[in-house]
């Protein structure tokens, strides 16, 4: 977690925080170890967690490690993506979606920032939104990493 220490260090005043990571794990163990020390921060500071709903890669690292901590988990996922990002079951609560346009824009409304861990072109993409959403002023929100 880099980002600007002012936004991080201003992160307890935040009771729902949105994270965009890959559905892949990476293939270095940095990346897992930045999935489950933000897991860790956001319990140790009640935070609940936002995320795309998926139980593989770095979202079922971190969705499991807010859920297990005991903080809250709201999963939002397209019906269709339900087959390739949710292997088992996944924790917490999950609403489904008709298309992708919908999950921005449900996890964008549910949350009070954003956070992007490591992930590839999906977590560069919804996080690119969110930025340009900002820019444009649909959203006052900030968004780091
Ligand atoms: C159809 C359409 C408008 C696509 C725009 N593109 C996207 N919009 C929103 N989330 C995405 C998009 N592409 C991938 N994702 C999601 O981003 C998450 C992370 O993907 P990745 O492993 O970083 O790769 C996955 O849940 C993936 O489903």
């Amino acid at each position: 977690m880099s980002g600007s220490e002012g936004e991080i260090g201003s992160m307890n005043k935040f009771k729902k925080i949105c994270v965009f990571c890959g559905s892949n794990s990476g293939n270095r163990d940095v990346f897992g170890d930045a999935a489950l020390d933000l897991g860790n921060e956001l319990v140790r500071r009640k935070i609940d967690l936002v995320y795309g709903g998926g139980s593989v890669g770095l979202m079922g690292l971190i969705s499991q490690t807010v859920y297990e901590g005991g903080c809250h988990v709201l999963g939002v996922i397209p019906e269709a993506l339900m087959p390739l990002e949710i292997s088992g079951k996944s924790v917490g609560e999950v609403i489904t979606v008709a298309d992708m346009h919908e999950r921005k824009a449900k996890m964008a409304q549910e949350s009070e920032a954003f956070i992007a861990l490591p992930g590839g072109y999906g977590t560069m993409e919804e996080t690119l939104e969110m930025i340009t959403w900002a820019q444009l002023g649909i959203h006052k929100k900030p968004v780091t990493h």
